[in-house]
């Protein structure tokens, strides 16, 4: 590890930071620097696009015209395995980074996030077909694999010497002709899905030899299952009461009531799981990681038992806690893609204190397990609108032509009436704009 890194890991930091929601984005990027998160140059380079350019955009994709921008923002509040942790979240949603920073507060009161995570295996499929004998091929394919994996290997002595490297060669039968070779690979700080394509790719040959069959596709499984996370919470119960909801019992089992909705319905499931993908896929986006793959393998592990279930689970704990859990496959990458060739991407790494692709996945979890307790919280008991439309209000307010405090100032107003139409909003402005001019005759 760089002593960067080291540095990075020992500095104490809190990740409460009062008021932060309350600032503009100049004075947040100052908190930053004060709570000693950022150094003064990269709360400077945050400003507009963080030196994102043309160069860096033609270098990374195709036909590039432009350069598109989304919000960038931190999460706060979040302890993960003892430890506190900004969370950076880039995301076009109003009121999701503040559902995220709202539940990790309510998790730290109970110690915060816990991740267990698996290694960081890539899996790579071939596929053989026309196998004339296939529980033979099969038993060959199993007695070679020490060969096989010695060759893969052999095509990666880098990875091998960071300590990556194939680690297992599993057979698995799809038809009466057709077997599937699965080379499971540790990819270490990659996401790995170039690595493990150019393998699957030079192996095949071999395969389809040792099988007496012929080689078809080749490419890796976006299920990453050996590559999964777990991330724990309880909170106490106590915690989860307000001034509107003060009892906190009331609200665990309200919130164990939308559990068990969830896991009755399908039509229920998928949009819980989008709540926790809202928190998953902004830390992704925002650390320029590869959200369709994981967005992919999330879904097919709901659906694993057959029915699409949610992926979080929330009981009741022997102290009257509320306790949830976030288990999920998650490919992420610190070493390649956007991670090299993108600064934002970079400082929002830096900021976050990430020290490789699986603590990585742990933040994004910690992150999917808080939006989802949030929107539960919120739906079982106000409803999701009266916060999310709030927070939406800005937004209303803003294409209604407001701009500067004008923005805040409609926005409340179309709170307190729960009005969100952009025809009120233009209605507001306009009788603030008129009062204002009638204020300075
Ligand atoms: C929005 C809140 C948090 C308000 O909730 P509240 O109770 O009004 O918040 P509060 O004023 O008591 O503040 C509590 C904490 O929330 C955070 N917070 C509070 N306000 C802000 C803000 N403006 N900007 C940034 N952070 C904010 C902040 O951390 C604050 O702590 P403090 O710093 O004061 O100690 C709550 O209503 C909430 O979590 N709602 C859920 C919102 C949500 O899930 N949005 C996603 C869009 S809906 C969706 O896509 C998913 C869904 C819902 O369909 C999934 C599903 O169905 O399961
Ligand atoms: N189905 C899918 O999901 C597919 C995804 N992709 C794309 O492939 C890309 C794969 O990303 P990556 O593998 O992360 O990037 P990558 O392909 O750039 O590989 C990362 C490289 O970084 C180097 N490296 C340096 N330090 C390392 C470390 N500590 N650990 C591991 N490698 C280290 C290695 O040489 C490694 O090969 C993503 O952009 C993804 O969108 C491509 C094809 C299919």
């Amino acid at each position: 590890m760089s002593d960067d890194k080291v540095k990075t890991l020992e500095v104490r930091r809190s990740s409460r930071l009062s008021g932060f929601y309350q600032q503009t984005p100049e004075r947040r990027r100052a908190r930053l620097v004060e709570a000693r998160w950022l150094a003064p140059e990269e709360a400077e380079a945050c400003e507009g696009l963080g030196g994102f350019d043309e160069a860096c955009a033609d270098a990374m994709v195709e036909n590039v015209i432009g350069l598109h921008g989304l919000p960038l923002g931190v999460a706060l509040n979040f302890v993960v395995n003892g430890k506190d942790r900004l969370v950076p979240m880039a995301v076009e949603e109003p009121s999701i980074i503040a559902a995220a920073s709202y539940a990790a507060r309510l998790s730290a009161e109970g110690g915060g996030f816990t991740v267990e995570a698996e290694p960081p295996i890539t899996t790579a499929q071939v596929q053989l077909l026309e196998v004339p004998l296939l529980e033979r091929a099969r038993e060959q394919l199993l007695a070679r694999a020490e060969e096989v994996l010695a060759e893969a290997n052999a095509k990666m002595p880098a990875m091998v010497a960071r300590g990556g490297g194939a680690r297992e060669l599993e057979v698995r039968v799809l038809d009466a002709t057709t077997l599937v070779v699965h080379l499971h690979v540790d990819t270490r700080d990659a996401m790995g899905a170039n690595l493990v394509n150019s393998l699957a790719e030079d192996l095949a040959p071999l395969l389809a030899l040792i099988s007496g069959g012929r080689a078809g596709l080749k490419i890796l499984t976006n299920l990453a299952d050996r590559r999964k996370v777990k991330v724990l919470t309880r909170v106490p119960s106590r915690a989860l009461s307000s001034e509107r909801f003060p009892d906190g019992d009331a609200v665990r089992d309200a919130i164990l009531e939308a559990q068990r909705f969830a896991e009755l319905d399908v039509y229920r499931a998928v949009t819980h799981n989008k709540g926790v993908m809202n928190g998953v896929d902004a830390v992704l986006v925002a650390c320029g990681n590869d959200w369709r793959a994981v967005e992919a393998g999330a879904h097919a592990y709901a659906a694993r038992q057959g029915g699409y279930r949610p992926l979080t689970s929330w009981w009741g704990g022997p102290d009257g806690e509320l306790c949830g859990s976030l288990e999920l496959p998650l490919a992420t990458s610190t070493a390649g893609g956007a991670a090299r060739a993108h600064p934002g991407v970079q400082r929002a790494l830096k900021l976050a204190g990430v020290s490789g692709a699986v603590d990585l996945a742990g933040l994004a979890a910690a992150a999917g397990l808080a939006t989802n307790l949030s929107a539960l919280k919120a739906l079982s008991t106000e409803g999701i609108q009266k916060g999310h439309m709030s927070l939406h209000a800005r937004r209303v307010a803003a294409e209604a032509g407001a701009s500067g405090e004008l923005v805040g100032i409609v926005a409340e107003r179309l709170s307190s009436e729960r009005v969100y139409r952009p025809e009120r909003a233009r209605e507001l402005l306009a009788a603030e704009v008129a009062h204002r001019k009638g204020v300075r005759r």
